[in-house]
C-alpha cells in the first residue's frame, strides 16, 4: 500500500526509479525489518511502472518471505546482480532516487555501474512528504514509546544519583528503557554541572555533585517508532542563576507548545520559544533549533527552526526542546514529543516539568 503510493508519487515527480538501502525508508515502504546489513550489499530497486525487486545477501534467504527478492552469496560480486536487476527493471539510465544514508562504498559502485547514465537524487525528496504525516497506527506506536520514557523518568527519580558517574547513569537509563520498549532510539545523554553547557555531551566520568543541574536526554522505540525526552533535574540546591534559567526554559517550552496550530509555518513554534528566551536576556545561549520531527527516525521532517517553512498539519509529530547553555556554568533543556491533533499540539510525553531536586 505504502509502496504503491510511493511509486505513484515518484512517477509524478518525474523519477524513473529508486534504490533504497536498509533503514527507516525501507521499513516504511515494505514493512521489511532488515537488520543493518553491514558491508553486504542490500537494496530495494523500484521502477515507476510498479515493478520492484529486493537484492539481499543469502543470509536473509530464510527470513524474507512473500517479497520479490534475489539473493547473492558471499564470494559473488553483488553488483553484477544489481546490474542485471537494473536492466530487467529498465533502469540502466535516467533520473533515479537514491537512499540519502546509503554507505559511500555502495554508492560509488552504483555510480560506476551507471557509467554516467544515472542522474541521482536524494530519496527523501519523495519519502519526507509521505512520512511527515503519521496515521493513527503510527501515532499509537509513538504513544507507547513516549509512555516508556515517562515511566523511566519516574524510575530515575527513585535512584541514588549523588556521586554516580554520568556514564553509569546513562547505562542504567539505557537498560531501563530497553526493559520497557523495543530498544533505545539513541544513546542517552547525561550531562551534569558545567558539562550540561554542551547540548550533545557524551556521558563521561564526571560524578554528579550537590548543586548540579543534570540534563537527561533519552528515547525509546516501539514498533520502529521513536520517542525522545529531555528533563533537567537538580542534585541538592543549585545556584540562583541556574534556577532562573530553568524557569526561562520551562516558560519557553510551554509557550512553544501553546503556539502549535494546524496551518502555521513550523518557524512560528520556534519563534515562540526563541522570543521567550531572548526577552529574558539569554538569546545567545539558545544555540540550536527548537525541535525536530520524530517518527521512524529520531530526527526527521518537520524541523522546528527559525527558517522552517513547513506548514503544520494534523498527524505531524515533533519535539519541542528549547535550551540555554552557558559555558563554564551549565545548561537546561526541557523536551516533549508533540502530535498535532484537532488543530492543536498534544503532548505525547507527560513527565513532570517542574524542577525536581534530589
Ligand atoms: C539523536 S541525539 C540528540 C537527541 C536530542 N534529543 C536532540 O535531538 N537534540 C539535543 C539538542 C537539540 C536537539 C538536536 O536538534 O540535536
Amino acid at each position: 500500500m505504502r509502496l504503491e503510493k510511493f511509486i505513484s508519487e515518484m512517477a509524478k515527480a518525474g523519477f524513473e526509479g529508486a534504490i533504497v538501502s536498509p533503514g527507516a525508508n525501507l521499513y516504511y515502504l515494505t514493512g521489511l525489518h532488515i537488520h543493518e546489513a553491514g558491508e553486504r550489499l542490500t537494496v530495494l530497486v523500484v521502477n515507476a511502472e510498479g515493478e520492484y525487486m529486493l537484492l539481499a545477501p543469502s543470509l536473509y534467504e530464510n527470513v524474507i518471505e512473500n517479497f520479490p527478492a534475489t539473493f547473492w552469496r558471499d564470494g559473488e560480486n553483488p553488483y553484477h546482480r544489481l546490474s542485471w536487476i537494473l536492466g530487467e527493471l529498465k533502469l540502466s539510465e535516467g533520473r533515479l532516487l537514491i537512499e540519502n544514508t546509503m554507505r559511500a562504498d555502495w554508492l560509488i559502485n552504483i555510480l560506476k555501474l551507471g557509467n554516467g547514465r544515472f542522474e541521482l537524487y536524494p530519496l527523501d525528496l519523495v519519502t519526507r512528504e509521505l512520512r511527515m504525516r503519521k496515521d493513527r497506527h503510527e501515532i499509537e506506536a509513538m504513544k507507547h514509546a513516549a509512555k516508556a520514557v515517562d515511566r523511566v523518568f519516574e524510575e530515575i527519580l527513585g535512584w541514588d544519583l549523588l556521586g554516580m558517574r554520568e556514564r553509569d547513569l546513562a547505562l542504567k537509563i539505557e537498560l531501563a528503557v530497553r526493559e520497557l520498549s523495543d530498544g533505545i532510539s539513541f544513546e542517552p545523554i547525561v550531562a551534569s554541572g558545567e558539562n550540561a553547557a554542551n547540548p550533545h555531551h557524551a556521558p563521561g566520568d564526571r560524578r554528579l555533585r550537590k548543586g548540579d543541574l543534570v540534563i537527561l536526554d533519552y528515547g525509546a522505540k516501539w514498533n520502529g517508532y521513536c520517542s525522545d525526552i529531555t528533563r533537567t533535574i537538580a542534585i541538592g540546591q543549585p545556584s540562583e542563576k541556574l534556577l532562573e534559567i530553568y524557569e526561562v526554559v520551562k516558560e519557553a517550552q510551554e509557550n512553544a507548545y501553546r503556539a502549535v496550530r494546524e496551518g502555521i509555518p513550523a518557524r512560528e513554534v520556534d519563534r515562540a520559544a526563541r522570543e521567550t528566551i531572548a526577552k529574558a536576556g539569554y538569546g545567545e545561549y539558545f544555540t540550536h533549533r527548537t525541535g525536530h520531527g520524530l517518527g521512524l527516525d529520531v530526527h526527521e521532517e518537520p524541523y522546528i527552526g527559525p527558517d522552517s517553512e513547513t506548514v503544520l498539519e494534523n498527524g505531524m509529530t515533533f519535539t519541542i526542546e528549547p535550551g540555554i547553555y552557558i559555558p563554564g556554568l551549565g545548561g537546561v533543556r526541557i523536551e516533549d514529543d508533540v502530535v498535532v491533533q484537532d488543530g492543536r499540539g498534544k503532548r505525547l510525553t507527560r513527565a513532570e516539568r517542574e524542577l525536581i531536586r534530589l
